[in-house]
């Protein structure tokens, strides 16, 4: 149950009581408070009509005293009815019988001694109606009550109002800020800073709103340069992965890279002899003449293009890699010797027929390969590689520029391709 219906309730609960206890308490003895003026006024005016008719009462002179009290009557409708005893109870006016009222008309009987002699010569006696004074007591009852019930009214609207106004609204709207504030909303609308207590509220939530969302932007900009120093770290890392298994000057994959990969070739070999991988060792012929001739420079730009030239005569899946120098080896998945020894001839062919152009000098180098393949039977990376050196070394030996397999393999019929 919000505020607002709690304080109605409760005032109403208020209104309710103080009209009940207006009406109970406060407003009857006012109703007789009237009742009896109404009543002060007609003993008031009998005494002076007893005053009044005593000296022709004393004088005999009845005619006189009929025709006063006649007037009295006639000039007082709501003496209903007026009598005049004498001391021994014998009726002087009227002379007619006396009027009982019925029990629906509210009558007070007045009685006033005439004279001033005890006993006195007679007794007035008037029948008051009074009902106009009770209607008249009853009607200002009544506009008593409704004049306090409005005036209740009025001040309970605009109690109701203030309590709206300076207590509720601006909770309301704190509360809300402060719903806001959970989901990061730092500018949500407060209520004015007053000086009393809601206000010095709403001033004091402000200023923590206002430390919060320095906090806020603090944090946020401290994640952020965090966020930036680990995307840093994070290129950092791969850099430095890039580097460990690659070489500089080409991209290609360096020496340990090869290593590994050959490694886990002879693991699913040796887990599946169906397996074939073929390897290749490249040792480019003559390079050394252009270091010599043009500079390291030119060396390294040969380095590059030749390396493209190369990579354009193998497959996506083969694993190419610079072993240092002018050494180059290859490792072929899914290749027995013959297959291999294709590709082999074709690198070296394409070697071969690349010339190389640099300061208006033109060279032209071949490559000397040596070709092995990856069996259950080898006895390891280290070993495999050394097969596939001395394989290259053979093609050096044997004038260069040619494929040749490694010692244990059998493989008649590759023949050089070009001539140094
Ligand atoms: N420009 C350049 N030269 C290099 C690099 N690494 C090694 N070398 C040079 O490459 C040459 C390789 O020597 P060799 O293989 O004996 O030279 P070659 O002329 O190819 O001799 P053969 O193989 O017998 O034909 C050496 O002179 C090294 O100094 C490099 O990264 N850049």
């Amino acid at each position: 149950m919000g505020l607002r219906t709690k304080f109605t309730l409760l005032l109403v609960v208020l209104a309710c009581s103080f009209m009940a206890y207006i009406h109970y308490l406060v407003i009857p003895p006012v109703g007789e408070r009237a009742l009896g003026i109404a009543e002060s006024g007609h003993r008031a005016h009998l005494q002076l009509t007893a005053e009044a008719i005593t000296p022709s009462l004393l004088e005999s002179d009845l005619a006189k005293v009929y025709e006063l009290l006649n007037a009295i009557r006639y000039d007082n409708p709501s003496w209903r009815q007026v009598e005049l005893y004498s001391p021994g109870g014998a009726r002087l006016y009227p002379l007619a019988e006396h009027v009982d009222f019925t029990d629906d008309i509210p009558i007070l009987i007045l009685e006033a001694p005439v004279g001033f002699l005890k006993p006195p010569i007679a007794n007035l006696v008037v029948s008051v109606d009074m009902s106009s004074s009770i209607g008249i007591a009853q009607e200002l009852e009544a506009s008593l009550l409704l004049a306090l019930g409005l005036l209740l009214l009025v001040l309970l609207v605009v109690v109701w109002c203030e309590v709206e106004w300076l207590i509720r609204r601006p909770l309301a709207q704190m509360v809300l800020a402060a719903r806001k504030l959970i989901k990061g909303d730092f500018h949500a609308a407060l209520p004015l800073r007053n000086s009393d207590e809601i206000g010095e509220l709403a001033g004091a939530f402000a200023d923590m709103r206002a430390v919060m969302e320095r906090h806020h932007i603090d944090v946020a900009a401290e994640l952020e340069q965090q966020r930036a120093h680990a995307r840093l770290l994070q290129l950092e890392k791969l850099r430095a992965e890039f580097d460990a298994t690659h070489d500089v000057l080409t991209g290609l994959l360096n020496r340990r890279e090869l290593e590994r990969q050959v490694s886990i070739a002879l693991d699913q070999v040796q887990a599946d002899p169906s397996k074939r991988y073929a390897l290749l060792f490249i040792d480019l012929d003559h390079f050394k003449a252009v270091n010599d001739s043009c500079g390291h420079l030119a060396g390294d730009q040969l380095l590059c293009e030749i390396t493209s030239v190369m990579r354009r005569r193998i497959r996506e899946q083969d694993v190419f890699a610079r072993m240092g120098g002018d050494e180059f080896a290859i490792l072929l998945p899914r290749c027995d010797v013959k297959a291999g020894a294709r590709i082999a001839h074709d690198v070296c062919w394409s070697v071969f027929q690349y010339c190389f152009e640099y300061d208006q000098q033109i060279f032209r180098i071949g490559s000397s390969i040596g070709l092995t393949e990856l069996t259950a039977n080898s006895m390891g990376v280290e070993q495999v590689i050394v097969e596939a050196d001395a394989a290259c070394y053979k093609a050096k030996r044997k004038g260069r520029n040619r494929v040749e397999l490694a010692d244990h393999l059998e493989c008649a019929g590759i023949a050089p391709i070009g001539k140094d």
